[in-house]
């Protein structure tokens, strides 16, 4: 290095240092904060302790945000035209007299840092990159924008610091992007909140990462609006969002709601995934007009007329009177479980007058005193109970979907538009678990029955407006203990409700079915059937979406023509992005999936990698001989000795065997499936791999995978390793 780098490294030491150093005085003030709010804690009255424990624990929280920042909290320097200069990083700091020190990312100031070219400068004069260990600044990367001097063709930023984030060994989770974020990617993460932006864009190329940054983006630049309700973000597995759940921490935001497809409906934790026909079925739009009409089913009059005994008289109800109950009750438009008190309440009217009549006749006379009485009788009899309960029962959802699967006549009235065969794919035993595609059919019909218990209405009125009398206490608390400006009133107010009951905005959310969410982010997007978008329409009605996905990816065999197609159940109005660089796949490992891909008939974005790499290997031999065939082609790859972690991706039938071949004949850890990720080498199906990366992939049988899993999971298989791919193929 020369003497002058040596004088810039040793000067940027000197700033960093600084950096650090304030940070560790926010921390201390903080702590001091957190200690005095403490030591106030043991007295006063019940509200005021537990003002002061809630925020004691906002504090705790800030502590460890300010904790989690440490490791690369700088990494760029911008160099003004006119000679000023703004350091950016992870956070946002200022100084005593609240001079800006360091400029967080997604502040509007920091883009430059990620737009500026050579051909648009935007008032930079030289971008450098810092590299950093700990505390120590150990590499610096300049780029000077020469108005004299412009290259042709560069795209990409801080090369060296993005090729060093790249060629980093995989550790089995993602990590955030901020020091490297490309110009393409920032306009999209800090594209407008409104509205439906979709993202698509080849395999590799950082649609989860511009997926995970927007999130945060959006937290910072509308902290009011989603701190109150929320971001969530969906996934295709549990094992994605293991692979992703690091990255927004990590990002200092916490209020984030992670979920799987089959985890949108509270109280079901679905995993099991259905055949791929049967999944079809279960995600068409007209589920929605099957759900309906089987609820309506549960809205009948008897056919002939009933008689009901009641404390030994017997009154013949007549069919229309239960009719009319029925229709009475359906004028309100309230889910059937609430419209049933309608119903009731309308049946029992008749009912007595019927009976008031019947005992008048016999010559008795009946005040409001006996009619009240009798009404009572009614009500309690066990014959008008059954006849009432018969013509409207209350119902749940999972009721009525175990219903509708297990009972043909059932499902044949409600389901006309299905044809026969359709109608036999939906059938399964009472007690098997629901399915991930069964989740979106819950919530529909959780949406049109409405709460089983009718007071639950009222709870939640009640709730909503203890929460608003917990918000404006709380603003009283933050103005008496002099901490404006330093927590929110609401993440204040979250901390109130008892011990146990103390739930963050993002645990309320994820319990609570009507729940609407401030943004939505939806990875893997074309894997999405239009009964899950329904779902998530529901979810948010403010129609504030992120969706990236890969048509070409998608398991659907043919995928969607287009986004408008695919998008039809959400809305068609959206923007449409694309993203064009990959940082994943090396040149020829993409170069054989895009060819395979485009042979298959996939609708593939093509794009550029970033990496140069091995070339793909081809291993061919006998059926009976391809388990040898994959153990031989892992014990090579870990015999190079560089580590990293492996993937087997098989046909899902052959995954077990593999996985026992390979345990039998490879001395590493071999993991299972999805739970076995984080092992040195996993053996997955294509389904579980699906928005995953490892540094080396075997590929099995890429026909059958074809076959069975659609071509699109074959070029999912295809585009997973970062450095290098075999490809064991059967001869017979
Ligand atoms: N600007 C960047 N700087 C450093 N690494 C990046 C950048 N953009 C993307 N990456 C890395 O490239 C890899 C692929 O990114 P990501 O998983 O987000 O791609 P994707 O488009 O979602 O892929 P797929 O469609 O195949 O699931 C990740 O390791 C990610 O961290």
């Amino acid at each position: 290095m020369t003497d002058v780098a040596d004088a810039e490294l040793a000067r940027e030491q000197r700033y960093v240092a600084g950096l650090y150093s304030r940070l560790d005085v926010l921390r201390a003030e903080l702590v001091a904060e957190l200690e005095r709010v403490r030591r106030g804690g043991a007295t006063g009255t019940h509200q005021a302790r537990t003002e002061r424990d809630a925020m004691a624990r906002l504090f705790e929280d800030r502590v460890r945000r300010l904790r989690d920042v440490d490791e690369r909290l700088v990494f760029g320097r911008l160099q003004a035209d006119d000679g000023a200069v703004r350091y950016i990083g992870r956070i946002g700091l200022r100084d005593d007299e609240q001079q800006p020190l360091l400029l967080d990312w997604r502040a509007p100031q920091s883009s430059a840092f990620y737009q500026a070219t050579a051909a648009t400068p935007l008032g930079v004069r030289v971008r450098r990159h810092l590299t950093t260990r700990g505390r120590d600044v150990t590499a610096l990367e300049d780029e000077v924008f020469d108005p004299e001097d412009i290259p042709e063709d560069v795209t990409l930023t801080g090369e060296t610091a993005l090729l060093a984030a790249l060629t980093a060994q995989r550790t089995g989770r993602m990590h955030d992007i901020v020091s490297t974020i490309q110009a393409e990617q920032d306009r999209i993460i800090r594209s407008e909140s409104r509205g439906v932006l979709v993202v698509q864009g080849g395999p590799g190329t950082g649609k989860t990462a511009v997926a995970l940054h927007r999130a945060a983006y959006l937290l910072y630049a509308h902290k009011e609006r989603l701190a109150r309700n929320g971001v969530l973000v969906v996934g295709p597995s549990r094992s994605f969002l293991e692979y992703i759940e690091q990255v927004l921490p990590s990002l200092g935001e916490t209020g984030v709601v992670l979920r799987t497809l089959g985890q949108l409906y509270p109280g079901v934790d679905a995993a099991a995934v259905d055949a791929p026909a049967v999944a079809d079925v279960k995600g068409r739009s007209v589920m929605a007009a099957v759900i309906r009409r089987a609820v309506l089913a549960r809205q009948t009059a008897p056919e002939r007329p009933v008689d009901v005994e009641i404390n030994g008289v017997t009154l013949t109800v007549q069919p229309a009177v239960i009719q009319r109950a029925i229709r009475h009750a359906q004028q309100t438009r309230k889910p059937h479980n609430v419209a049933r008190v309608t119903f009731v309440k309308s049946a029992l009217g008749e009912l007595t007058a019927q009976l008031v009549e019947q005992v008048a006749a016999r010559g008795s006379t009946i005040d409001d005193e006996d009619r009240r009485m009798l009404r009572e009788d009614i009500r309690t009899a066990q014959d008008v109970k059954v006849l009432l309960n018969t013509a409207w029962l209350p119902l749940t959802p999972e009721k009525l979907l175990g219903d509708l699967y297990t009972r043909p006549e059932y499902l044949a009235r409600s389901a006309p538009e299905l044809r026969p065969h359709e109608r036999e794919l939906l059938a399964r035993p009472r007690r098997a678990p629901f399915t991930v595609g069964d989740v979106p059919l819950l919530d529909e019909a959780a949406e049109l029955l409405g709460d089983i218990d009718v007071t639950g209405d009222a709870r939640a009125q009640a709730r909503a407006a203890q929460r608003q009398r917990d918000i404006e206490n709380a603003e009283q608390a933050i103005a008496n203990m002099g901490v404006e400006g330093l927590v929110s009133a609401e993440s204040l107010a979250d901390g109130f409700a008892e011990e146990g009951a103390r739930l963050t905005t993002a645990e309320r959310a994820a319990v609570d079915r009507t729940w609407t969410y401030g943004h939505i982010v939806v990875d893997e997007a074309q894997e999405l059937t239009p009964m899950q978008w329904r779902l998530l329409r529901r979810r948010g009605p403010l129609r504030s979406f992120t969706v990236v996905g890969d048509l070409a990816q998608s398991a659907a065999v043919p995928p969607a023509a287009d986004w408008r197609a695919a998008l039809g159940a959400l809305t068609d109005e959206f923007r449409l992005e694309r993203l064009s660089v990959n940082y994943r796949t090396p040149q020829a490992i993409a170069e054989l999936a895009e060819s395979r891909a485009l042979r298959d008939g996939l609708p593939i974005t093509p794009s550029r990698s970033v990496r140069e790499g091995e070339p793909p290997a081809s291993v061919r031999t006998r059926t009976d001989r391809v388990p040898t065939a994959v153990v031989d082609a892992v014990a090579a790859d870990r015999a190079r000795g560089d580590g990293g972690a492996l993937a087997v991706i098989a046909p899902a039938g052959q995954v077990r065997a593999l996985h026992d071949a390979l345990v039998a004949g490879v001395d590493d850890r071999v993991g299972y499936g999805a739970q076995g990720l984080g092992a040195p080498v996993s053996v997955l199906d294509p389904w579980t791999a699906k928005g995953l990366e490892f540094d080396s992939v075997v590929v099995v049988d890429p026909d059958r995978i074809a076959a069975e899993a659609g071509p699109g999971s074959l070029y999912v298989a295809f585009t997973r390793p970062t450095r290098r791919l075999v490809v064991v193929e059967p001869t017979a």
